[in-house]
């Protein structure tokens, strides 16, 4: 497969994997991803709503330490940890209440460094029973909580903005069953995603979902956050895959939506109010799961092209010549490749183009894969969709050549000051928010980097300037967020809203829809203790 390149087109190959290989690492080693949710809310005077905590005064402007991220509201009336509080926690969880500061310090801050809290306690539950008695005190005692999972989040959303608890995951890793005929995996929220997929393809499955921050997400917070990443092409969203799970509500009471059926039509989905309400509603403590099997034949094809055209229309090239055997569908445009070999070193393993592609299939069968993958490469070149690529089918160069998809959030953050925008658009209209915001600014950002998940019409519109830029922020938004509303876009595809994109919502959502999602929020957490100052905006329209 690999000499197609040569034989049929005599483009030019350049099989430079290994030296790719060395530097794939992904966000393996940041300790981060967000599990979370909002406060109560009232209704004012002049007949808007306003978020906040129990309280009788609205918008208390408290004392105390004021977080780094410039959005966020004041801190809301919670009562603060009192030493009746922590030994009460101390108690409970048996040296697994946290006060230290030097430990703290990486949970109070997000992995962009973005959003940085102020927490004296992070709390580590190892089972159900301990996080139901932890929310049942907190929420007696109207104490707010962070529900965090692997902090690996982008939008502020599994930080404390204040003094927040922060109510870690981390030790709630324990796989509990896994059904080997129907490939229902049930796990605890805290196990990293990595090692579920590991522990899968000993088994000949895989996880549905994969995500460059596999090495430190939490199955818990991918769930929460409704994270979408490389597969969902193939596999679906969460909301798809996930068949089950159990939630501590604010109070302390556990919902028990543990199913591992295919099939249940008894009421409402409850789960699904869960999945993606980024902790603001709950705490998922476990998580049941439909995994595919393992493909027996994996190929990956990294390919150049002269014009974003160009790749749509190789894309719907691809999509009818490999039909059931394509699993992921990626581009990067030429900004992000000169980031990955600036920042990372990573070299470009074909020759200079406008935009890349990064197709990837999985099968049942190599020869039939094979053929497959032959004919719609030849197809692709011969109609000069493409001016040049390179395939990988063993694992090692596989990995090599996803790299340079997985690592450019990774280099974004060695250019500077990231603006990030996660937009779901109608597929054809992708690139052009990049090219309008390239001219918009002109010279005012450093860089203006397009990138992210075709095959699900969800761009990654990056802007890096040498520091933090209000000047430059006020130009970006909210041009961003109107020429998407207008092409009715999504101004969050799948990052979720967390801290820093909450207060856009009604960019995409209906002020009734708004209004609804506040009324859930109100009943299952009435003091707002669970996640406060995330996804639900400030004040109801
Ligand atoms: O850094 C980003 O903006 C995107 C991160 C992630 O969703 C990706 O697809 O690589
Ligand atoms: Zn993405």
């Amino acid at each position: 497969m690999a000499g197609i390149f040569q034989r049929s087109v005599k483009l030019r190959t350049v099989l430079r994997h290994q030296r790719l290989h060395r530097t794939f690492s992904s966000r393996k080693t940041a300790r981060l991803s967000a599990v979370g949710l909002c406060g109560s809310f009232h209704k004012l005077p002049s007949g808007s709503w306003q978020f906040g905590a129990t309280c009788q005064k609205l918008h208390t402007v408290a004392d105390g330490p004021k977080p780094s991220a410039a959005e966020a509201p004041d801190r809301l009336p919670f009562s603060r940890v009192t030493q009746e509080d922590l030994a009460f926690f101390r108690k409970t969880l048996l040296g697994r209440a946290i006060t230290d500061s030097d430990f703290l310090e990486s949970s109070n801050v997000d992995w962009l460094k973005s959003v940085k809290g102020s927490s004296e306690v992070l709390l580590r539950p190892q089972n159900t029973k301990e996080v139901s008695q932890v929310l049942r005190y907190c929420n007696s005692r109207n104490l707010a909580v962070t529900p965090q999972g692997g902090n690996t989040g982008l939008v502020g959303g599994s930080v404390p903005v204040y003094d927040e608890i922060i109510l870690s995951t981390a030790l709630m890793n324990n796989i509990l069953a896994f059904d080997n005929i129907s490939g229902i995996l049930t796990c605890q929220a805290g196990c990293v995603l990595e090692n579920l997929s590991l522990y899968l393809e000993e088994r000949d499955y895989i996880m549905p979902l994969d995500l460059g921050a596999k090495g430190s997400c939490q199955i818990g917070g991918n769930v929460a956050t409704n994270a979408g990443g490389l597969r969902l092409l193939r596999y679906g969203s969460l909301h798809g895959t996930v068949l089950g799970l159990e939630v501590v509500l604010a109070d302390g009471r556990v919902l028990d939506c543990l199913s591992t059926l295919r099939k249940d039509n008894t009421g409402y989905d409850l789960k699904q109010l869960f999945i993606g309400s980024e902790g603001t509603l709950g705490v998922i403590t476990a998580v049941s799961i439909l995994c595919p099997r393992k493909p027996k034949s994996v190929n990956l094809v990294f390919l150049g092209c002269e014009t974003f055209e160009q790749l749509l229309k190789t894309f719907q090239l691809c999509r009818g010549m490999l039909g059931e055997i394509l699993s992921a569908f990626e581009f990067l445009d030429s900004e992000c490749m000169r980031l990955l070999n600036t920042h990372l070193k990573l070299p470009n393993p074909i020759s200079d183009c406008p935009f890349y592609i990064v197709i990837e299939t999985s099968g049942s069968n190599p020869t039939h894969d094979g053929q497959k993958l032959h004919n719609f490469l030849e197809e692709a070149m011969t109609s000069s969709l493409v001016t040049d690529g390179t395939v990988a089918t063993e694992e090692s160069k596989i990995k090599a050549l996803w790299s340079m998809r997985e690592r450019i959030t990774e280099a974004l953050t060695h250019d500077g000051f990231n603006y990030k925008y996660d937009i779901s658009l109608p597929v054809e209209r992708i690139y052009q928010l990049v090219t309008d915001m390239r001219e918009h600014l002109g010279d005012q950002a450093k860089s203006v980097v397009g990138y992210g998940h075709i095959g699900d019409g969800n761009l990654h519109l990056n802007i890096t300037s040498p520091a933090k830029d209000p000047a430059l922020l006020g130009a970006i938004e909210p041009f961003v967020y109107e020429w998407t509303a207008r092409c009715k876009g999504s101004i969050s595809a799948e990052h979720g809203l967390g801290l820093k994109k909450r207060n856009y919502i009604y960019y995409s959502k209906s002020s009734q829809a708004v209004a609804l999602m506040g009324n859930i929020k109100a009943i299952l957490d009435p003091k707002g203790i669970l996640n406060p100052y995330k996804t639900l905006p400030d004040a109801l329209k």
